[in-house]
């Protein structure tokens, strides 16, 4: 009996450590899993690649190095602006009287990219230098001029270590479309439901609208683009002349014009400059542009002569847009083909100085127009004053800038009170700065594909969340298993079946 008892015992006691061995090599299979799930499904460490557009304007140049994962560069938002730096000096065009000095003017800057990029990815960083409205009007009249300058950037930047892409003149509707692209993918909006922004980019040359539309009556303003699976039916247009330093010198010329023949012109006194601005300028400096046209005077200079009259100066602008010919359904203006602006609006480069100088990025448009006409009231001295760091430049023509803008915004665009708050007028989104160059180079590198790339079915947060769900809830039923097959026996201790 005693004998038969031991042999029970022992028995006992031979499952039970049988079944703790087990359970333990469960435990720890289970721990071994989820640790090799994890650890290979980690996502690698972060390789970065490079790129760098430079954006030779007409009135400076610059260079944006971006940076972007080298295993997502096909997902949207990827793509980051690492550096920027602005070359010192005025744009490539002018350079037109000794063109090859225009590449060396590039120097610092090209140094800098040097810096910012680790040296290992020197040799295959794409870089692309795209010239707009300064070198389109150089083209238009000094086209062997262009070509010179072109050449000499092009021959300094290949000198570089990185992969030379080219250095060309884009088109307005490039200009344009990559401006949208870059506002858009910043912001997040491709691959997804919602609607995008249209793009508004103010330069001193040129000035671009692009957005969104369903129909586009002229051929010139349409582009089409197929993006992360949707299709994007575009309304674009860039007006040469109308960037803020020519639209200046158009509207100075005209003023200048209608003097002529009058009385010698000694002094031109002009409502959009302070009351108390006295500048001696040369005809040259005016006259100097395919944007206006020529004139025979035997003067060389004339005095400019600021009134401080904002009513005035908005007349005065306003004469700068054609609005009466128009042979579409609609027209902005010069009789350019437009839809009706609808949706909201990215603005940026002069659109945000000015209007962020003039403190005018919010508010209505009424409530912008008045604000602008006590600045404009405001004599040169006391503005002088009051802004002692701002460069003068800048300074003397705000009043002049800021009625263009809210001009060609209301009369030339046709935004008007109501849809005046759907503009938002940025510098940049995030880290990156609005502009067509990160567009440029997202299209130029393929990183915008046209469907959607295919995503893992769980992030990887989600993925070890699972892994540690589903291994607790299986140690669990071990357990439940373990109580529901030992079960207690009379005596109080555990019997397995
Ligand atoms: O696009 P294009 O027409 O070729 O010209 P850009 O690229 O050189 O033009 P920007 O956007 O750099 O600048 C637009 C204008 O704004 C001027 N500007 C730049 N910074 C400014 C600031 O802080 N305040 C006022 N104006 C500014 C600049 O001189 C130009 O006349
Ligand atoms: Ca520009």
């Amino acid at each position: 009996m005693d004998e038969q008892r031991e042999m029970k015992v022992k028995n006992r006691t031979m499952v039970r450590t049988m079944i703790i061995t087990i359970t333990v090599f469960i435990v720890l299979g289970f721990i071994l899993m989820v640790t090799i799930g994890v650890v290979q499904n980690k996502p690698l460490q972060q390789k970065y690649k490079y790129g760098i557009v430079l954006d030779a304007g007409s009135s400076h140049t610059s260079v944006y190095i971006y940076e972007w994962p080298a295993e997502k560069e096909n997902n949207t938002g990827m793509v980051q602006q690492k550096h920027a730096c602005n070359v010192k000096g005025k744009g490539i065009s002018s350079y037109s009287d000794k063109p090859t000095l225009a590449g060396a003017s590039l120097k610092e800057c090209m140094d800098e990219a040097c810096e910012a990029i680790p040296v290992h990815r020197h040799s295959e960083t794409p870089i692309y230098l795209g010239a707009t409205a300064g070198m389109r009007l150089l083209k238009l009249g000094n086209k062997s001029a262009s070509e010179e300058v072109l050449k000499s950037v092009g021959q300094f930047l290949q000198t570089y270590p990185f992969s030379y892409q080219g250095a060309r003149i884009i088109t307005g509707q490039e200009e344009g479309a990559f401006g949208w692209i870059t506002v858009n993918y910043l912001s997040n909006n491709f691959g997804k439901a919602s609607t995008t922004f249209g793009a508004l980019d103010l330069g001193g040359a040129s000035t671009q609208i692009t957005f969104v539309t369903a129909k586009v009556e002229s051929q010139d303003n349409t582009i089409d683009f197929r993006l992360y699976g949707n299709d994007y039916h575009l309304y674009t247009h860039s007006f040469l002349c109308y960037g803020k330093d020519q639209v200046l010198k158009m509207s100075l010329s005209k003023s200048i014009n209608s003097k002529h023949g009058q009385t010698d012109i000694i002094a031109l006194e002009d409502p959009c400059f302070h009351e108390g601005y006295n500048v001696t300028m040369t005809f040259q400096s005016v006259f100097n542009s395919p944007c206006v046209g020529r004139l025979n005077l035997t003067q060389n200079t004339f005095t400019h002569v600021g009134l401080g009259k904002w009513s005035e100066c908005h007349t005065v602008v306003r004469k700068v847009f054609q609005k009466s010919e128009c042979k579409y359904s609609t027209c902005s203006f010069n009789g350019v083909f437009q839809p009706p602006v609808h949706g909201n609006f990215g603005a940026f480069s002069a659109f945000y100085f000015v209007m962020d100088f003039l403190n005018l990025t919010a508010g209505s448009l009424d409530k912008a127009q008045s604000k602008l006409q006590e600045y404009c009231a405001l004599p040169w001295n006391t503005i002088k004053k009051m802004y002692p760091h701002v460069k003068e430049k800048y300074l003397a023509e705000y009043c002049f800038s800021g009625t263009y803008i809210l001009t060609l915004l209301e009369d030339g665009y046709n935004f008007t009170s109501d849809n005046w708050n759907y503009i938002r007028f940025i510098k940049k989104i995030g880290e990156s700065d609005a502009g067509w160059t990160l567009g440029y180079m997202l299209n130029l590198t393929n990183m915008i594909p046209a469907e959607a790339p295919d995503k893992p079915l769980l992030p990887y947060g989600g993925y070890v969340t699972f892994m540690l769900l589903l291994s607790f809830l299986i140690l669990s039923l071990c357990l439940l298993a373990y109580k529901c097959f030992c079960r207690p026996t009379g005596s109080g201790q555990r019997d397995v079946i």
